[in-house]
């Protein structure tokens, strides 16, 4: 009686606010925290935390506020982040088994669809990681080995280098393009010229999509998918710079289709060709065309951005650190000299070089949150609950960057890995690669990279900044943490 009576004196405003309220309340029961879920701060209704900024920099401010283990909402999705050494390790490594899947993120998904490596999980996820493993840890020997491609890669670097003859030059994609040769090598059995302008549209379209995938614009995406795949933005960019990438990966699968030989395995893509033979009876094992597609999406991609930025944050830190520079290039004379160039077996005895490019790796810290994860099963945190299911950002900067673990955290200081004696000293704290069951795939190929090409190039010549433009080292955030554009000269030694 007494609804009816209400019902029967409310206008249209009075309907509208009632229907406001029903909303919210259906939002906050929908939404409420889970019982010892941990902490975040306040979310808007409907919204969540969408406007605050995920940046490493921004979760280094709430983990002080709210410590290690904290959380977010975005629309009705809640995350957790967990920040620091000592729980970044307690969930990639002592819960091996917790934290090992990938959630939907819709921004990756409509590209990635749950396929290939690096967004996939379970069955599939796992013997498609162990097949690329393989093939990455037996790719070739002798003349073919992972060794022998970048060195002969590194000696072409260096000859662009050369050919600039002393003038000021971005060194952006020539590093780019010589990085992405050594994955394109191991995946389609060639190189692309440095002045393939094909290829280098396809640079500079990823370089571009990890730009945007660190925007605020762009992932609110990931808070209403199904509203703003109707809407301009960034997040069309994003996809269609994808679609364009990918149609140039597919060419290259077709054209090793037409041409494959079973007896004849050249490459990645011929190898997984006749692995779809062989696991024909297997369908959820995907050995697909559609899988091998975003297969070697993963690696072109994650084998190119990474270890080419981290090269150009060592070029950044050689400009800003000339003493620094001059004692690797007295070591790598002492130990090489010039006549030949620098191998694997020579990382031992270059321990101040190997310290360096640790040192490069902890300050750049390129991927600052790691890869999205999700918890495989219902688990506990630093005290809290964190229900299967829940996404879950391990913030690797804040490991990279600890306080507690490096002597100086904010300065580059390469002695934090050298011990009394000059000696290279290995840091737990030192996760570029994460940890655990996701390990970053590449961790064997890029430690070599990084090595060979950054050994050559101090071998052959001295960087500096270009006159009057000390380029800074603040760096730019997308997916990726890089180094914001810089010229340098390149004086031949
Ligand atoms: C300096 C260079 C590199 C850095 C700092 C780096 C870092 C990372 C990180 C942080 C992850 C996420 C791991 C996790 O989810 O816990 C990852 C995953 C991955 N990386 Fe790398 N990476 C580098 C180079 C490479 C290279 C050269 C390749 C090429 C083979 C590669 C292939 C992959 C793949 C396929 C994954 C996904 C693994 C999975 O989900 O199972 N990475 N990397």
């Amino acid at each position: 009686m007494i609804f009816q009576a209400i019902f029967d004196c409310m206008d249209f405003t009075g309907w509208l606010l009632f229907g406001f309220v029903l909303l919210l309340l259906t939002d906050v029961v929908r939404n409420w925290r889970p019982h010892n879920f941990p902490p975040g701060p306040w979310a808007v209704p409907f919204l969540g935390n969408v406007f605050t900024g995920v940046d490493f920099k921004t979760m280094e401010k709430l983990a002080q506020e709210y410590g290690p283990v904290f959380s977010l909402r975005r629309g009705s999705e809640r995350m957790v982040f967990i920040s620091g050494y000592k729980m970044v390790k307690e969930a990639l490594v002592n819960q091996l088994d917790s934290f090992v899947d990938r959630p939907v993120v819709p921004l990756f998904h409509v590209v990635f669809k749950g396929l290939g490596i690096a967004l996939s999980n379970g069955y599939l996820w796992k013997k498609q990681r162990k097949f690329t493993n393989t093939h990455l840890r037996y790719f070739g020997e002798g003349q073919k080995s992972l060794e022998k491609y970048i060195e002969v890669e590194s000696n072409i670097l260096c000859e662009a280098f050369q050919e600039e003859q002393g003038r000021q030059f971005n060194p952006h994609y020539t590093i780019t393009n010589a990085v992405s040769n050594i994955i394109s090598s191991v995946v389609f059995g060639h190189r692309f010229e440095y002045s393939d302008q094909n290829f280098r549209k396809v640079l500079e379209l990823d370089n571009e999509a990890v730009l945007l995938a660190g925007s605020p614009q762009t992932q609110l995406y990931d808070a209403f998918p199904g509203l703003l795949k109707y809407l301009p933005g960034p997040h069309q960019t994003f996809h269609s710079n994808y679609k364009e990438i990918v149609m140039f990966l597919r060419k290259e699968i077709e054209k090793h289709q037409e041409e494959w030989n079973a007896n004849d395995p050249r490459d990645y893509v011929d190898v997984y060709l006749a692995e779809m033979e062989k696991k024909k009876e297997d369908p959820s094992a995907g050995f697909n065309i559609e899988t091998l597609l975003i297969c070697t999406l993963d690696l072109i991609e994650a084998g190119t951005e990474t270890a080419a930025t981290t090269l150009r944050w060592a070029l950044l830190y050689m400009i800003h650190y000339p003493e620094i520079q001059k004692k690797v290039q007295e070591e790598i004379d002492r130990v090489i000299g010039q006549s030949r160039h620098p191998t694997m077996a020579d990382r031992p005895n270059l321990p101040y070089t190997d310290a360096v490019i640790h040192e490069v790796q902890r300050m750049g810290n390129i991927v600052p949150l790691g890869f999205p994860k999700m918890a495989s099963k219902d688990a506990t945190l630093g005290g809290y609950f964190i229900p299967k299911g829940t996404a879950i950002v391990t913030i690797l900067a804040s490991v990279l960057l600890d306080k507690n673990e490096w002597a100086t955290p904010d300065n580059f200081n390469p002695e934090h890995f050298l011990d009394s004696e000059g000696q290279f000293r290995r840091r737990n704290a030192f996760l570029p690669f994460s940890a655990g069951k996701r390990v970053c795939l590449g961790e064997h190929l890029a430690k070599m990279e990084l090595f060979l090409f950054f050994a050559s190039l101090l071998q052959r010549f001295t960087f500096s900044p270009a006159p009057g433009e000390m380029p800074s080292l603040e760096g730019v955030l997308g997916f990726t943490h890089s180094p914001e554009e810089f010229k340098m000269l390149a004086i031949p030694r």
